[in-house]
């Protein structure tokens, strides 16, 4: 056995060198195979995802199975029948990396596609609104969602007075709270593109686009009740379903869709198309199947594979592209930079993130470099050099900016309470109990805060339909009972107030004074 890792052979295992046979005796630093065991086991755990940390991973391939050719050049999506090998992540978005699956959340599908032209990461939602549509909320969503910074309890007051106070978060709220965001497992559940994105083509056209995938196990949901059931009972639930079904031979799969948006019509559309927080409605966009996607292998090893994966949004290929949505446009920064500190500056050349062939000559060293560049030159251009730039992919050059420099925080206007309106008296209205499960979720989760924060929701249900507020208020109070919120949750009125000299930091209270942010 070769214990250390400079291959030398091991005799005594699990022997440590010492003087004095018995209990009496004392260790000695020349033991070299026990200092590398411990030094390597004290370094074993790598930062948790800042979100999305809990989730496993399964591989398989995407196949062509529509001729799409007409509106993409990317290389993989030209022959039907075609397989690409891929690598998916599943993942619960807010609780940590040990936490319990079958919670109520969002789930993410995140696909590296190895093209031949290089992977392409398609990081989706199986919500197909997102909450935000301005980056620097990004944080605020974050931290609201998750725990209080003093109880390091879950905080239903933070969590709701955080919607209360941006509201455009309603559509995406309402997918939240209904069942489909506590699904079986993730064989049984959608995912989304969310974003708009772009299918261009070697000419330098372009079409905009949304993927939908969508499951061929069927869609199954468990209700609250059975959801915190199985929390308890089966904290990985969803991880042990997906590598039973696997590791059983079973091969689950979705089939892949695309709403293609013409940019002439987008430019008048009555939806913004780059407005994260709106669907496209089919009758306007009518979804074009493309493709399949099939998991057929269990990882080798969770962490190397599933752990160190390490997907963006901004791994694109020839013939799909990034848009303006300016969340998207976010995400080019957050991924990429998360992944140097989680997993060190050379990532990518991890062997699960590692492109069919990828030629970097302008990235060189780091922590971890696998293959160095040697005699190439690391410079470009150079009179030395034998490569050259893919010119056969001409850019698309559609998009013209000219304007001021603002500052722009989109408001919340009555526009965008109507997705979420046509989401309780149409899509929920069309399943049986679906409407009355969405009142007994919200007021199961919404009882816990405080009333002064409860009151606001109402208001806010009310803003969707009427009758809508008025049952989830009838619900949670009676959900309340003695209007008792959890004692562990942030007190606002402790926030409101400054408190001096109770708090080192009490006097950053006055920074987010309205005042002092302009807006009083
Ligand atoms: C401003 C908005 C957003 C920011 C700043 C952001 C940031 C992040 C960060 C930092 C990670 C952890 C990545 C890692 O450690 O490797 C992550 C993971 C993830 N995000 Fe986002 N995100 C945003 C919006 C979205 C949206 C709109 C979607 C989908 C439509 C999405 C889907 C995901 C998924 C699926 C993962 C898990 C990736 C994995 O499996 O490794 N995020 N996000």
């Amino acid at each position: 056995m070769n214990g250390i890792r400079n291959g030398a052979p091991v005799h005594d295992v699990s022997a440590s060198q010492r003087i004095g046979n018995q209990l009496r005796a004392t260790l000695l630093l020349q033991d070299i195979n026990l200092l590398e065991v411990i030094q390597h086991l004290t370094h074993e755990r790598i930062p948790e995802r800042i979100v999305h940390a809990r989730g496993t991973g399964a591989h398989g391939y995407f196949e062509v199975t529509d001729d799409i050719s007409d509106v993409t050049s990317a290389d993989f999506l030209q022959r039907v029948g075609e397989k690409t090998p891929l690598f998916v992540r599943f993942s619960v978005v807010a609780g940590e990396r040990g936490g319990a699956e079958t919670v109520r959340d969002q789930r993410g599908f995140t696909f590296k596609i190895r093209t031949k032209e290089g992977n392409l990461d398609w990081v989706f939602l199986s919500i197909p609104a997102f909450p935000i549509r301005d980056g620097a909320k990004f944080a605020s969503f974050t931290h609201a969602t998750k725990r209080n910074p003093r109880s390091n309890l879950p905080d239903h007051t933070m969590f709701w007075d955080y919607f209360n106070n941006n509201q455009e978060s309603i559509h995406s709220l309402m997918f939240l709270f209904s069942d489909r965001s506590t699904p079986k497992d993730f064989q049984h559940a959608d995912c989304f593109s969310v974003h708009t994105y772009r299918f261009t083509k070697t000419d330098g056209s372009f079409v905009y686009v949304r993927i939908h995938v969508n499951t061929n196990q069927g869609i199954e949901n468990f209700t609250a009740t059975e959801a915190s059931r199985v929390a308890g009972e089966d904290p990985d639930y969803q991880t042990r379903s997906l590598f039973e079904d696997i590791e059983a031979g079973n091969t689950p799969s979705w089939d892949v869709y695309a709403q293609i948006i013409d940019p002439k019509k987008a430019a008048n559309y009555p939806i913004n198309i780059f407005d994260s927080t709106k669907t496209l409605p089919f009758a306007d966009f009518p979804k074009r199947k493309f493709g399949r996607i099939v998991l057929n292998r269990n990882p080798d090893d969770h962490f190397a594979e599933v752990e160190q994966s390490a997907f963006s949004p901004t791994n694109v290929v020839p013939g799909w592209a990034l848009s303006p949505d300016p969340i998207l446009q976010t995400r080019a920064l957050a991924y990429p930079d998360t992944q140097r500190h989680r997993l060190g500056v050379n990532f990518y050349q991890l062997p699960i993130n590692k492109p069919e062939h990828s030629f970097t000559p302008l990235m060189r060293d780091g922590a971890a470099t696998f293959k160095g560049l040697g005699a190439t030159p690391n410079y470009f251009p150079s009179s030395f050099s034998h490569y050259d730039v893919a010119t056969q992919y001409a850019r698309p050059d559609e998009e013209h900016w000219l304007g001021t420099v603002v500052n722009y925080d989109s408001q919340v206007v009555d526009a965008d309470f109507k997705q979420a309106r046509i989401f309780w008296e149409k899509t929920l209205a069309a399943h049986s109990g679906q409407q009355d499960s969405f009142v007994s979720n919200v007021a199961g989760h919404l009882k816990d805060a405080i009333a002064e924060v409860r009151k606001v929701t109402y208001a806010m249900f009310t803003r969707v339909n009427a009758d809508l507020g008025k049952r989830i208020e009838k619900a949670t109070e009676a959900a309340a009972g003695a209007g008792n919120a959890l004692a562990s949750n942030m007190k606002l009125a402790d926030l409101h107030e400054k408190k001096k000299g109770s708090h080192d930091n009490s006097d950053n209270f006055d920074l987010f004074a309205h005042k002092a942010w302009g807006r009083s």
